[in-house]
């Protein structure tokens, strides 16, 4: 939509160019940070974890079952029952947390500067705000709930990860929340000791590169 402003006066190509911004950061369904954005800012948090050494978690979430819904209800539904879910996500996180739309029904988030022993409450919490929801459909019809499946992982502190490993690592609990049976929240434990021996070359490579 075009600005409301006088055209091409300054505010009105400001608010061209803000809106062409949020169209190439932002979901258009949710309003969430989109995969492309998602990616930059977790490239950032890799680099700054590894700078400062603060501990920054990586939460990937998954609706339960979720085709089972566009089934029975159809696609408008399945499109309200993303937005509800992302809204949910969005109010329970901190402001300086990424909350992204990465696929279908799969969302994503960065909490930087969250300590070890706040990540399992953090992600109980949310995991609990999305099963609590009732969804309107109007109508007259009855209010849908659902569930999602989290996995987590820290980002290994004072080591240059990548977001590839980031995210896999973060992944493979999100499987193992599926494979445990749904609605719930797995989290990678004793992070120290999980650094790979990827990320351990790639430590030395850093190394080695600064005494150079
Ligand atoms: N309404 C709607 N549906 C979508 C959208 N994007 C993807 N989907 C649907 O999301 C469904 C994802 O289903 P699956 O990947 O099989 O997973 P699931 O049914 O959630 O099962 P589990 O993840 O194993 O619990 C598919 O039916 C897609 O068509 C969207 O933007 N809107």
């Amino acid at each position: 939509m075009l600005p409301d402003a006088e055209p091409y006066s300054e505010p009105w190509l400001q608010g061209i160019v803000d809106a062409l911004c949020d169209l190439s950061s932002k979901d258009a369904l949710t309003g969430l940070v989109n995969r492309r954005s998602f990616e930059m800012a977790l490239g950032r948090e890799v680099d700054r974890v590894a700078r400062s050494g603060e501990p920054a978690l990586l939460l990937m979430l998954d609706i339960d079952h979720f085709k089972a819904v566009n089934d029975q209800h159809g696609h408008a539904a399945g499109d309200l029952v993303i937005r509800a879910v992302a809204q949910s996500i969005a109010q329970t996180v901190r402001p300086m947390d990424t909350v992204a739309r990465i696929g279908g029904e799969e969302f994503a988030i960065i909490l930087p500067n969250c300590p070890t022993s706040f990540g399992e409450v953090v992600a109980e919490r949310i995991r609990q705000r999305v099963q609590a929801l009732a969804i309107s459909l109007g109508g007259g019809q009855s209010p849908l709930t659902c569930t999602i499946s989290i996995g987590g992982a820290f980002a290994p502190q004072w080591v240059r990860s990548s977001t590839l490993i980031w995210t896999e690592r973060a992944d493979r609990q999100l499987y193992r929340a599926k494979a445990e049976g749904r609605n719930r929240a797995c989290l990678e434990s004793h992070v120290d000791s999980l650094v790979s021996a990827e990320e351990k070359g790639m430590l030395f490579a850093v190394t080695q590169q600064d005494s150079e």
